[in-house]
């Protein structure tokens, strides 16, 4: 499992080792020895999340403002372009995003530590999502941003409007949101 710093230090892709023969593959999709060794922290993963969405639906940003879960996402069938931003003010990268696409194809896992607000669009005609999270889901904690805040200027790769829950719809503005110190 090979770690790559993104343009945000602490958020890193993973490329696992993939073994191809002639049945099809294989590759280990987590491993917390490794995951230690290339992070520095021992991940105690308490939930596992999969969800399954059509092109161009939008899903986030979102974070947990108490309990923040650090996230290990990756993808097992067609495309996101994942997208992480950092909220937590004390950080040199406060109100920068940075965008990576995830797809079955290319197997990359991107790790999301707790203080960034995280969602993605499908760029495929589906895809399905897997991710392990730091802490449980504490929706009287959820807080999501909007994804089309002009002060983040995310340039989602969108053929035409996004499909958003209610929710998503509602975001705030960074600049109104409850953000990390
Ligand atoms: C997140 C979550 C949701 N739910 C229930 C609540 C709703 O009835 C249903 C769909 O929830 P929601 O619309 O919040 O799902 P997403 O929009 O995919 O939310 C996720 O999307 C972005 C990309 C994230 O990073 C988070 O993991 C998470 O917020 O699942 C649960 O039962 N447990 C959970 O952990």
């Amino acid at each position: 499992m090979k770690a790559t710093p993104t343009a945000m230090p602490e958020v890193l892709v993973f490329e696992p080792k993939v073994f191809g023969d002639s049945r099809g593959f294989f590759y280990e999709s987590y491993n917390a020895r490794e995951f230690f060794e290339q992070t520095g922290q021992n991940a105690n993963f308490v939930q596992d999340n999969h969800s399954r969405s059509a092109r161009n639906v939008l899903r986030g940003l979102h974070y947990q403002i108490r309990q923040p879960q650090g996230k290990l996402i990756r993808v097992i069938h067609g495309a996101i372009f994942d997208v992480v931003v950092d909220i937590r003010r004390s950080s040199p990268f406060f109100g920068r995003w940075i965008g990576v696409e995830l797809s079955a194809e290319n197997c990359r896992q991107l790790w999301v530590p707790p203080g960034f607000a995280h969602g993605f669009v499908v760029t495929s005609d589906s895809a399905e999502c897997l991710y392990k999270t730091t802490d449980y889901w504490s929706p009287e904690h959820e807080r999501s941003i909007l994804w089309n805040d002009p002060e983040l200027a995310i340039d989602w790769p969108l053929s035409g409007e996004p499909m958003l829950s209610g929710k998503d719809s509602h975001g705030v503005l960074l600049a109104d949101a409850e953000v990390f110190a």
